[in-house]
């Protein structure tokens, strides 16, 4: 029998091109229900858990760095705890890496009407993003880049605001490609999100057109692997 649910239309391991957003650029995989909701309490107190010193406090959010800190000269990696383990070699099984498995994870926590500014994720990662979102929902925007030769009409970010995803608690997100490597991503330092037409990947989620959607405080787990490190033992001089 085929035992694929609405609450799981995704049977990544088997197919996880049943889960590209074919509306956006090159390459968007959204996997509602990626994890359960024991799964989501787990990994959500096991967040909590952490010492204090393991918190750094941003304008806008709070975030804990888990296996070393990536930098040009190579990542002094850390042994990630068993309960990310878990998930950076489950995402990792699907290929996400190309072949590689994750080794660095950031958790960001926001509070309602907190956000990130759009950014690009940078060259020290191999060029893919997988998220885990535990506690809330958020809209994630996606921008096109700043034209450099393009000078006579100013580029603000509204005009270069492309679309966004609607990116809800237990979900896994993959970003890749193009999505990674040329565009933009942020999330408005909102309390509430209108779901408008730009939200491309709707038809996925179960929500509508015109739906509001209150926020509350959403951890992500954003896993990725960085192909430089620096194995401890050559620094203190074993084998
Ligand atoms: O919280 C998110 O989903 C986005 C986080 C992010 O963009 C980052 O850590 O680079
Ligand atoms: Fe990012």
């Amino acid at each position: 029998m085929y035992m694929t649910t609405m609450a799981n239309p995704c049977n990544i391991a088997a197919d996880l091109n049943k889960c590209i957003v074919k509306e956006a650029p090159p390459t968007i995989y959204y996997v509602p229900n990626f994890i359960t909701e024991a799964e989501e309490e787990y990994l959500l107190q096991q967040v909590c858990r952490a010492p204090k010193p393991k918190w750094t406090q941003l304008s806008g959010r709070r975030l804990q760095n888990w296996g070393g800190l990536p930098n040009p000269k190579g990542m002094l990696a850390e042994k990630l705890p068993d309960w990310l383990l878990k998930y950076t070699e489950k995402i990792s099984a699907l290929g996400a890496f190309a072949g590689k498995t994750a080794n660095h994870v950031l958790v960001n926590e926001y509070k309602p009407g907190e956000g990130i500014m759009p950014h690009e994720d940078g060259p020290l990662y191999h060029p893919t993003v997988t998220t885990i979102s535990l506690g809330s929902h958020t809209l994630l925007d996606f921008y096109k880049p700043v034209c450099q030769t393009q000078s006579e009409t100013p580029q603000t970010e509204e005009s270069r605001y492309m679309l966004s995803l609607l990116v809800q608690r237990r979900s896994l997100l993959i970003l890749q490609d193009d999505m990674y490597k040329f565009y933009l991503h942020g999330i408005h330092g909102v309390c509430e999100d209108v779901l408008s037409e730009n939200v491309v990947n709707l038809s996925s989620t179960g929500a509508q057109v015109c739906n509001t959607l209150l926020r509350s405080t959403r951890v992500s787990l954003t896993i990725r692997h960085v192909p430089k490190v620096i194995r401890t033992n050559l620094l203190l001089g074993k084998k």
